[in-house]
């Protein structure tokens, strides 16, 4: 049985990770942290997640629920993560790490940490998103210059992260797989007299708003013709699924930081 952990426990994913770690077979559920303060600290986490008791408390006390699991599955925020992979990697434990929002630095960080144990970092976690990544790559390549990219996601109104990290990968995928440097092309924001676009530019809309969950769509846009690879999420459950596929997978590899096409087998 391995043992996992859940940080972020009472969020919008923590709650649905607590359930799909119920339903998963070979895991066992060690321990739930929430920040320091959260109204739902010490009460049981299943009720919490809307599962029945579970006999698994929310707790604040990080060392604590790190040294009792194999595994933790962190869906909070970048500084909290890179504290949670840096606790990790002291006690030897393996991490699954779903935050978005960090910035080259965090993720140089991430990387550094990871030196110590298996970890994987991922800005999306269902199957579904990670086959268009793969499929992105290709239709890249095969479109080449002559198609404008321009990625549209949208997402619910208490999202904090723009854009979003599946969209940035998103990005990052069709750049290196036209020979672009993403952090260079990236264009965020057009508003004015701000000329024509330009070819090598990969254009990045931000929607917010009521409970969309997560919607992704990558545009080739040629002359006369127009390709468009969405995904849409209709439940945040394919992420918890994949998160504790994630930790299955993780715990007993070697030390690096991983990401979900290696949990897949998409590379
Ligand atoms: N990789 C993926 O597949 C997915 C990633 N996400 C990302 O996961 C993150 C969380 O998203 P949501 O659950 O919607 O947010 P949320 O705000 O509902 O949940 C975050 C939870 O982390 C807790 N937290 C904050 N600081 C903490 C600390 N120091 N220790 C322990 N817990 C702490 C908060 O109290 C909160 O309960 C975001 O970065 C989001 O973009 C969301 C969905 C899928
Ligand atoms: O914050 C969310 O909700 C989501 N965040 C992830 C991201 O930033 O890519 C993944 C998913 O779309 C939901």
């Amino acid at each position: 049985m391995i043992k996992i952990a859940v940080c972020g426990a009472a969020g919008r994913m923590g709650q649905r990770i607590i359930n799909s770690v119920i339903e998963a077979e070979g895991v066992q559920l060690s321990g739930a942290l929430e920040r320091p303060g959260h109204p739902m600290t010490g009460q049981d986490v299943g009720l919490v997640a809307g599962c029945g008791a579970l006999g698994v408390n929310i707790s604040d006390d990080l060392n604590a629920v790190i040294a009792g699991c194999d595994v933790l599955i962190d869906f909070t925020a970048p500084k909290v993560s890179l504290k949670n992979l840096e606790a990790c990697a002291l006690k030897k434990k393996s991490i699954v790490i779903g935050s978005t929002g960090f910035t080259p630095e965090e993720r140089e960080l991430a990387v550094e940490l990871a030196r110590e144990i298996p970890a994987v970092l991922a800005p999306n976690m269902s199957v579904g998103v990670n086959v268009c990544l793969k499929a992105l790559k290709d239709v890249a390549k095969t479109l080449g210059d002559d198609f404008d990219v321009e990625i549209v996601e949208l997402h619910h109104n208490k999202k904090k992260d723009s854009p979003s990290g599946t969209a940035v990968r998103m990005g990052e995928v069709v750049a290196e797989a036209l020979g672009r440097d993403y952090n260079k092309v990236a264009n965020y924001h057009r508003e004015g007299i701000c000329g024509e676009r330009t070819k090598e530019e990969i254009g990045m809309q931000t929607v917010r708003g009521g409970d969309i969950i997560g919607e992704h769509t990558v545009y080739f846009i040629g002359m006369g013709e127009r390709i468009e690879i969405s995904h849409r999420a209709m439940t945040r459950d394919m992420f918890s699924r994949g998160s504790v596929r994630a930790a299955k997978w993780v715990v007993g590899k070697e030390p690096g930081l991983y990401d979900m096409q290696d949990v897949l087998g998409l590379k």
